[in-house]
C-alpha cells in the first residue's frame, strides 16, 4: 500500500473508535454531571433540613425562655425585689440581691436541671445585678462584652440568639424588665449549645452535629482562665470547639474513626475553606473509604450580626453510594452499548467498503466481458445492463433500466410479440429454474439477431427476486453452422439435397405415411441416358453442365414441398409428398419431356440428353426407404430396359422383385 493510501486507510479505521471514545466521554460527562447534581441536591436537602432544625431548636428555647420569664420573673415578689434593687443605695443592694437570690434559687436549680446554664439579672445600665452561677460577683459592667444585654436594655425589647461571653459562649434569651413604665433592668436565660444540640439530635436523627466557633466569640472574649476550654477544631484552625468537659459535643466528633477521617478530608477540602472564609453555608456530598456522607456547614451569626462560627453536621448517606453505583452501572452499560454500536458500525462500514470494492470489480468484469448481461427484478424490469448488452441492443443502459426489457428486445422465434407472462425464459427463472436456449433478439435498429441466452434465477430466502441473463449474438456462428449444415446436406455441384439429406427427409416422409397408413407420396428415381457418352465426347465439364442443367430443370418444375436430391453420379431422386402415383407419373413425364426438349448449352454446343425415370410410391408396409429405393430402382431398370427416355413404375400394391411392369396410366 502506498503511504498516502495507508494514511487514508488508518484514518478510516480510526474514525469509528475515536467517535466511540468521544461518545463514551460525552456519556461520562453527562452522567457525571447528573450524578453531581443529584448528590448536590441530596446534600442541599440535608443542609436545608439542618437549617430548619436549627431555627426550630433556637425558637423552641426562645419560647421556653419566654415561658420562664413569664412564670418566674414577672411575679410580684421578684418585681418588687427588682424595684428595691433599683431604689436602694449601694449598701442595701447586697441585701436585696441576697433576697432575690434566695427567692429564685429553687427556680434556678430546677432550670439548671433542665439544661439552663446561666440565669443573670442586669441593671438598666447593663451592669451585673445577680449571676446565679456566681452570686458573689456583681456590679461589673457587661455592656461592652455583652452587646445583647445592652441592646435589650436600650431598646427595651427581648433579644435572643447566639452570643460570646467572658465565661462561655451560648444561646441567650434576654428580656428587659419594665414595670409601670419603669425600667428595672433585664434578665437573661442562657443555654449552652448542648441544649440546641439536643433538639437537633431529635430533629435530625443519625447526624453528628458540632458547634465550631470563631476566635472572636471565644478565646478573644472569654476570661483568661476560660481560654483553655477551647481547642482548634479538626476542620479549620480558625474555628474552635469547646472542650469536652464543657460541652460533650467536641468529644462526639472524635468518637468514630469515620468521623475523624471525614473531618480530615473536609479540612483539606477547598470548598470548606472557601465557605469558612466567606462565612457562608455549605452543602457537600462526600465519599470516603467507601462510605457516603452528607455534610452541611450552617453559618451562624451572633446577636449583633457578626460571624460566630458554624454548626457542622454530617450523616452517613448510603444513597450516595447507590447513586454512584447506579451512575457507574449506567456508564458501563452505556459504554458497552456505544462500543457495540461502534463495533457494528465498523463492521458495517467495512462490509460497505468491501461491497463497494466487489461491486466495482464486478462492474469492471461485466463491463469488459463480451457477453451481454442484463439483470431483471421479479417483475422483469431491468435493473442492470452491461456495456456489451447495450452495444448489441443499441440502447443505452439508462434507456433500458426500469423497463420491461422483454417487450423491447425479445422476439420469440421470429414470431409476433409474446407477452412476458408467456416467455419461457422469464417463466423458468420465476419457477427458480435456469433457462438456456437460442432466442431471437431485436435491437433498437430493428435488426433481428439470434442470441444464445442463459438465464439464472436470483433467489433470496427461497423467493424469486429476479434473474441474471447472459446473451451472445450468434449471428456469425449461426451463419457458419448453417453453412456447415448446408455443406453437409447439399450436393456441391448441383445445389440439390445430397443423398444423406434426401434419405433423412424421405425417412420422415415414410414415417408420416406409415402413421397415416396410406400411400399418397411418390418417389421418382432418375438416371440420365448414355451420360458416359457425353463425358467421353465433350469432356467431364460438359457432363457437369448437363447435370446442372437437369438440377435447374428439376428446381423449376417442382413444388416447394417436393424434394429433389442427387443420389449419386448421374442419378437423381425426387420425393413428392402427398402425391399419388398418377400425379407422380404425370410430373415424371413432364420432366422427361422438358429435358428431352431442352438440350444443354455448353461452350457453344447444344448437348441433347434424355433421362429414364423409375416411379414408385411410399407404402405403409415399407420397412425402410431402402425398400422404396429398391422398387424405384427396379422401375428405373425397366425404363432403361424399355429403351430409355421413358418413365416406368411399379404398381403400389406390387411388391418389389416381381418384375411385373405396370400398365401405363
Ligand atoms: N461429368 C460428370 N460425369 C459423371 C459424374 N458422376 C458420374 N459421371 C459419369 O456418368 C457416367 C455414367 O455412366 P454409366 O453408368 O455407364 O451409364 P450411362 O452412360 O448413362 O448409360 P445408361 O445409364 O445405361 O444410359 C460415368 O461415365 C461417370 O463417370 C459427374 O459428377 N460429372
Amino acid at each position: 500500500m502506498r503511504p498516502a493510501g495507508l494514511r487514508t486507510h488508518l484514518l478510516r479505521a480510526a474514525v469509528v473508535p475515536l467517535l466511540a471514545l468521544a461518545g463514551i466521554a460525552l456519556l461520562w460527562s453527562f452522567l457525571d454531571h447528573n450524578h453531581r447534581r443529584e448528590t448536590r441536591m441530596m446534600a442541599e436537602q440535608y443542609a436545608s433540613n439542618l437549617s430548619v432544625a436549627y431555627a426550630a431548636a433556637v425558637n423552641l428555647h426562645r419560647l421556653n425562655a419566654e415561658a420562664h420569664y413569664e412564670a418566674y420573673v414577672t411575679t410580684p415578689a421578684v418585681l418588687d425585689l427588682l424595684r428595691q434593687a433599683n431604689e436602694v443605695d449601694a449598701n442595701a443592694l447586697p441585701v436585696v440581691r441576697g433576697r432575690l437570690y434566695r427567692q429564685l434559687l429553687p427556680v434556678y436549680r430546677k432550670l439548671r436541671a433542665q439544661g439552663l446554664r446561666q440565669l443573670h439579672f442586669h441593671t438598666s445600665r447593663s451592669e451585673s445585678l445577680l449571676r446565679f452561677h456566681r452570686p458573689e460577683r456583681a456590679g461589673d459592667s457587661i455592656a461592652d462584652v455583652r452587646p445583647a444585654v445592652r441592646m435589650a436594655n436600650e431598646r427595651l425589647r427581648a433579644v435572643s440568639g447566639f452570643e460570646g461571653g467572658r465565661v462561655l459562649p451560648g444561646f441567650r434569651y434576654i428580656f428587659p424588665i419594665v414595670v409601670d413604665r419603669r425600667h428595672y433592668g433585664s434578665v437573661e436565660f442562657s443555654l449552652p449549645f448542648e441544649e440546641i444540640h439536643r433538639e437537633l439530635d431529635r430533629l435530625l436523627p443519625g447526624s453528628e452535629i458540632a458547634l465550631m466557633l470563631s476566635r472572636a466569640v471565644t478565646v478573644d472574649l472569654v476570661f483568661a482562665e476560660h481560654r483553655n476550654l477551647f481547642s482548634p477544631s479538626p476542620l479549620h484552625p480558625e474555628l474552635l470547639i469547646e472542650h469536652p468537659d464543657v460541652s460533650r459535643l467536641s468529644g462526639r466528633l472524635a468518637d468514630t474513626a469515620n468521623a475523624s477521617a471525614l473531618m480530615e478530608q473536609l479540612s483539606r477540602h477547598h470548598a470548606v475553606h472557601a465557605a469558612i472564609s466567606a462565612g457562608s453555608h455549605l452543602a457537600l456530598p462526600l465519599i470516603i473509604d467507601g462510605q457516603g456522607y452528607l455534610v452541611s456547614l450552617h453559618a451562624i451569626r451572633d446577636i449583633a450580626g457578626e460571624r460566630a462560627g458554624f454548626i457542622v453536621a454530617h450523616t452517613q448517606a448510603p444513597q450516595l453510594l447507590a447513586a454512584r453505583a447506579s451512575m457507574r452501572g449506567e456508564l458501563a452499560i452505556g459504554s458497552l452499548l456505544i462500543l457495540l454500536c461502534a463495533f457494528a458500525a465498523q463492521r458495517l462500514l467495512q462490509q460497505r467498503r468491501e461491497l463497494r470494492l466487489q461491486r466495482s470489480r464486478l462492474q469492471a468484469i461485466t463491463e469488459h466481458m463480451d457477453q451481454g448481461l442484463y439483470v431483471l427484478d421479479a417483475e422483469g424490469r431491468a435493473t442492470y445492463i452491461n456495456g456489451a448488452a447495450s452495444r448489441m441492443l443499441g440502447y443505452t443502459a439508462e434507456e433500458l433500466r426500469g423497463e420491461i426489457i422483454h417487450d423491447l428486445i425479445h422476439n420469440h422465434a421470429l414470431s409476433d410479440h409474446m407477452p412476458l407472462a408467456q416467455c419461457p425464459a422469464f417463466n423458468a427463472t420465476r419457477q427458480l429454474e435456469s433457462f438456456r436456449g437460442i432466442e431471437w433478439f431485436v435491437g433498437r435498429d430493428k435488426r433481428l439477431f439470434p442470441a444464445e441466452l442463459s438465464c439464472r434465477p436470483l433467489i433470496e430466502d427461497g423467493v424469486h427476486i429476479g434473474s441474471v441473463n447472459l446473451f451472445t449474438d450468434i449471428t456469425e456462428r449461426k451463419a457458419r453452422e448453417d453453412e456447415l449444415v448446408h455443406q453437409a446436406t447439399t450436393d456441391p455441384l448441383t445445389g440439390l439435397a445430397n443423398r444423406r439429406r434426401f434419405m433423412l427427409e424421405a425417412e420422415h416422409e415414410l414415417a408420416r405415411v406409415q402413421r397415416y397408413n396410406h400411400g399418397e407420396s411418390t418417389l421418382l428415381m432418375i438416371d440420365l441416358d448414355h451420360f458416359k457418352d457425353i463425358n467421353d465426347k465433350h469432356g467431364h465439364s460438359a457432363g457437369d453442365a448437363v447435370l446442372l442443367h437437369l438440377a435447374d430443370l428439376l428446381r423449376h418444375n417442382l413444388r416447394a414441398l417436393d424434394l429433389a436430391g442427387r443420389y449419386g453420379g448421374e442419378e437423381f431422386v425426387i420425393l413428392l409428398p402427398s402425391t399419388s402415383a398418377d400425379e407422380g407419373w404425370r410430373l415424371a413425364e413432364r420432366l422427361r419431356l422438358a429435358l428431352a426438349n431442352s438440350p444443354t448449352d455448353f461452350e457453344g454446343l447444344s448437348i441433347a440428353v434424355t433421362m429414364s425415370i423409375g416411379l414408385t410410391t411410399l407404402r405403409a408396409g415399407d420397412r425402410s426407404m431402402a425398400a422404396v429405393i429398391e422398387r424405384a430402382d427396379e422401375a428405373l431398370y425397366s425404363a432403361k430396359e424399355g429403351g430409355r427416355n421413358r418413365v416406368e413404375m411399379l404398381a403400389a400394391a406390387q411388391p418389389a422383385g416381381t418384375n411385373q411392369l405396370p400398365k401405363k396410366p
